[in-house]
């Protein structure tokens, strides 16, 4: 069984109308989160990672989002291991995502 799901941008952007609920979380560095990030994200690092998983709720869908889609795949893995039934991994990450989006 897989732990996670590969999600393309254009999927994201469908899932955004459609799942309100959905978590994104970005993995990238505090800095790069702040140039500009997907609206609605939470930038997760490992201070805040206890806290977010303990507050989170396993059942919604989540997203992760990190530069170009390679460290979030495995952050996936983690997070559908701690307990997230519904987890994605944004191919191309955020570097994708601000290409569609120029
Ligand atoms: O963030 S990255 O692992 O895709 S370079």
């Amino acid at each position: 069984m897989s732990t996670f799901q590969h999600l393309s941008v254009s999927q994201l952007m469908q899932m955004q109308q459609t799942s309100p609920e959905l978590q994104i979380v970005d993995i990238r560095d505090a800095a790069s989160y702040e140039t500009g990030h997907i609206d609605g994200a939470f930038n997760l690092n490992n201070e805040n990672l206890a806290h977010y998983i303990a507050d989170a709720d396993m059942d919604l869908p989540i997203v992760v989002v990190c530069y170009h889609g390679i460290s979030s795949q495995s952050a996936a893995t983690y997070l559908n291991e701690q307990g997230f039934d519904e987890v994605f991994s944004l191919d191309g990450g955020y570097s994708a995502w601000h290409l569609a989006h120029l």
